[in-house]
């Protein structure tokens, strides 16, 4: 026997050993799954303070010490337990307080009591309203999930529909913006939803307002009645119909902060001063001017303004970085300016309210809203982008004097503490002798302060709060002239109008630029990529298009003109059977070409199609192919047969009699197409629904397949329990499959031929496959990074 060779006698006993390991392996893994559930529904949260002490497994509590959270913040402690046990949650806390893990620590554990893999397909949904908040959470999740091995992914637009699409049959987690939502489930049929076990809303009365209706209803249709669902937000909602669109299951309300004497954090300083319209960027430019060392957030309300005042304000040099963020933007660059914001220790930055939700840019100084707030949930949620959790923080309001008494009753309803303050004279400085300046120099800042002149004035006319926003009492003419404009542009408005359904309203769907300036389009952008490239399609014109349609038609031969205005020139249309006639003869042969010389082109003419020019013996004999011919042949018509065997037209014309006696052709046509879209609805539903049955069982074939495989496999390693089980790997090292200790491989035999060297590699690559845990050694820095990682799984 050679050395180190087992004795074959000692084989057999081996095996039954393995088998006991792996099968005892397993039942722990069971048991301790089993006492994880049975310990979250009894648990009693009154007097824990840490996340160790929660009834999680070691998976996340180890991926939330790598990211140092350690004590809970109230909602944290009040809402993960109540989750944990499987209810419905209505989650409000005040901004910053850490609803974020709220949310994030129940959906990884719910998932992995239930064993969830990749087989098991889309298992939460997590909705946020803009896309940097959704960017944010993601990588929340991937902190706080690095030891689980889902896959997670990131679903919020500018890129491809159909790169997102191949990804997004694979994840188990899914984090995403409502309209980018929505498209997928209706275009995208490997997209499964029917096994959704939790849905969450982040800025949950955001997304359920008016703006976002279409697509959270669309989404809701689309998933199970029997999911969890989890609402969160600083300014929460307890609208009843709202409530009853998400079919909650008695719902447990948690709040914490109800009863806390105001709506906004405790260590935020909130002011306010009474400015003329004409003196906000006065007072402005000198706020930042005496605060150049600060982090400011400066809210303007339309996109248009954030560019007037950002252009402008970087010629005058303040004397501080300053940075401008709004939804109009490509999201390469939002994503630059969010990561550059968070990263500086001062800088200002001019934004719409894109960032006014849920963004948690650190330190920041001051927030500064320059435009008064279209109600107080934006106000409460522009001022929590500072004093976040237990940090101090500044934030001053401009208020016309119009806006003062209207805003300031509101605000004392909600229960926002808010102090007045005046601003120096001495220290204000006047700005509009510069703005002319620029204005005069440079006109397209000209025009941009046009653009935010009329965007201001729209936005303020559209806002349902009159109490407030009274355009007629505000001095337009002379805010014009603030802005550095030599008078004010008229303005159209439209009626009608919904603040926060433009708010929403996917850009796309916005058609003239102008109209989309008011506080619009921030929260979502449809991807424009594939319109442009359908309207580039149509703009493409082969040299024929060309020569048919040039003006001076007599530079043809007689005959050739008259065969354009005729549409197929032959004069003898019905006469000539053929399906294609070769006009060599009587013209084309001898036709002179534009430079008046003779060429040997002729016309072949195709039965009803427009002649094509055949220069070349070779041309002629490949424009008769049988390929060829195929794209003269038309679509065929369809026909039905009757019971005696008759062909029928699809729709046959009506006798007209009959048609006349049924009365008004409109309202019969009207009737038919109600009729048809409902007949073809149903179709598509039934067909929808069978692609979905196929889809699951295959799916669940895969998964038992998968599962055998893994039986099969000898070895310790048991790839088929879902999650890669957590093991002490020491600081930094990743949990890679665990190779060692593993019982010894099957005898091997004398010889081993290709085919078996083969299947071991696929053996093996699929057990890879399986407990796939992807590393990132740095941050992910761009969208690409992360959607790198969306396409693997939680690292
Ligand atoms: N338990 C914790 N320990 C330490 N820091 C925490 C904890 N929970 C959250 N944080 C930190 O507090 C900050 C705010 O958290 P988060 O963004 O979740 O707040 P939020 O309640 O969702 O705010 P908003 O209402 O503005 O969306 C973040 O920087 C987060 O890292």
């Amino acid at each position: 026997m050679a050395k180190g060779t087992r004795p074959a006698s000692s084989l057999p006993q081996l095996k039954p050993r393995r088998k006991e390991s792996r099968s005892l392996k397993r039942k722990r893994e069971e048991e301790e799954l089993q006492t994880l559930e049975k310990t979250a529904q009894e648990f009693d949260a009154s007097n824990i303070s840490q996340f160790s002490e929660l009834p999680i497994s070691r998976a996340t509590t180890t991926g939330l010490d790598k990211s140092h959270f350690k004590i809970l913040t109230d909602i944290q402690r009040k809402a993960i337990p109540l989750a944990l046990k499987g209810r419905d949650i209505l989650g409000a806390a005040k901004t910053g307080s850490g609803k974020t893990l709220a949310f994030l620590v129940p959906v990884l554990e719910i998932l992995y009591r239930r064993k969830w893999t990749q087989e098991d397909g889309l298992g939460a949904l997590i909705i946020s309203p803009t896309r940097e908040l959704a960017i944010q959470i993601f990588e929340v999740l991937r902190k706080v999930g690095q030891r689980h091995s889902f896959s997670a992914g990131l679903v919020i637009g500018g890129k491809n529909l159909q790169d997102e699409r191949e990804r997004l049959g694979r994840m188990n987690i899914l984090v995403c913006t409502p309209g980018r939502m929505k498209q997928h489930l209706e275009q995208n049929p490997d997209l499964d939803t029917y096994s959704l076990q939790v849905l969450v809303l982040d800025e949950a009365d955001r997304i359920l307002d008016m703006g976002f209706k279409d697509a959270i209803d669309a989404i809701v249709q689309g998933i199970p009645k029997n999911r969890q669902t989890l609402l969160f937000s600083a300014t929460q909602t307890k609208n009843v119909n709202d409530l009853a669109r998400l079919s909650l299951k008695d719902p447990e309300y948690v709040s914490v902060h109800e009863s806390a004497s105001s709506a906004t954090p405790g260590k935020l300083q909130q002011h306010y001063i009474i400015t003329p319209l004409p003196e906000k960027l006065d007072i402005l430019w000198s706020f930042i001017r005496a605060n150049v060392k600060s982090k400011i957030l400066v809210f303007l309300s339309s996109t248009k303004q954030v560019r007037f005042v950002y252009e402008t304000f970087r010629q005058m040099q303040p004397g501080i970085p300053l940075l401008h963020l709004h939804g109009k933007q490509k999201q390469t660059a939002r994503l630059d300016i969010t990561a550059n914001f968070s990263g500086s220790k001062n800088s200002c930055l001019f934004a719409t309210d894109v960032v006014a939700r849920g963004l948690d840019f650190p330190a920041v100084d001051w927030v500064i809203q320059v435009d008064c707030p279209e109600d107080v949930d934006t106000y409460i949620h522009r001022v929590g982008r500072t004093a976040r959790y237990e940090r101090d923080g500044r934030a001053v309001l401009f208020l016309c004097p119009t806006e003062e008494k209207g805003m300031l009753e509101k605000l004392k309803v909600k229960k926002v503490p808010i102090e007045k303050i005046n601003v120096r004279q001495n220290k204000k400085q006047s700005i509009q002798k510069q703005l002319q300046g620029i204005c005069f120099k440079e006109p397209e800042i000209k025009y941009l302060g046009q653009k935010a002149f009329t965007s201001y004035a729209r936005s303020v006319y559209i806002q349902k709060d009159k109490d407030i926003f009274d355009l007629e009492k505000l001095p337009l003419q002379d805010f014009a002239t603030s802005l550095g404009l030599p008078g004010a542009p008229r303005v159209k408005f439209m009626k009608g109008e919904d603040a926060k359904q433009r708010k929403n309203a996917p850009r796309a769907l916005l058609k003239d630029d102008d109209s989309s300036d008011g506080r619009g389009s921030d929260g979502e952008e449809e991807d424009q990529a594939t319109k442009k490239e359908e309207k580039k399609k149509k703009e493409v014109r082969t040299k024929y298009d060309r020569m048919f349609e040039r003006q001076n038609q007599n530079i043809f031969t007689p005959h050739f003109t008259e065969m354009v205005r005729h549409g197929d020139g032959s004069g003898d249309e019905g006469k000539d059977e053929d399906f294609l006639a070769v006009k060599g003869h009587g013209y084309g042969s001898d036709a002179e070409d534009v430079d008046g010389e003779k060429t040997s082109a002729r016309y072949i003419q195709v039965h009803g199609k427009e002649p094509l020019l055949v220069d070349s013996k070779r041309r002629e004999k490949l424009a008769t192919t049988k390929k060829a011919m195929l794209k003269y042949k038309g679509k065929g018509t369809k026909l039905i047969f009757d019971d005696e065997g008759e062909a029928h037209a699809i729709y046959e014309l009506e006798d007209e009699e009959a048609f006349v006696k049924a009365g008004d052709a409109e309202a019969q046509r009207g009737k038919f197409l109600a009729e048809e879209t409902k007949r073809v609805s149903a179709a598509d539903e039934e067909d929808k629904t069978v692609a979905k049955e196929k889809r699951r069982a295959k799916k669940e074939r895969q998964k038992a397949r998968a599962l055998e495989d893994i039986e099969d496999d000898g070895s310790d390693f048991d790839g088929g329990v879902p999650l890669v089980p957590y093991q002490d790997y020491g600081e930094d090292s990743a949990p890679e499959l665990v190779e060692e200790g593993r019982p010894a491989k099957k005898q091997k035999k004398w010889f081993e031929d290709d085919s078996e060297e083969e299947r071991k590699k696929e053996k093996e690559s699929k057990r890879k496959r399986k407990t796939k845990v992807v590393q990132m050694d740095e941050a992910p820095e761009t969208l690409e990074d992360l959607e790198a990682l969306a396409a693997g799984l939680l690292a």
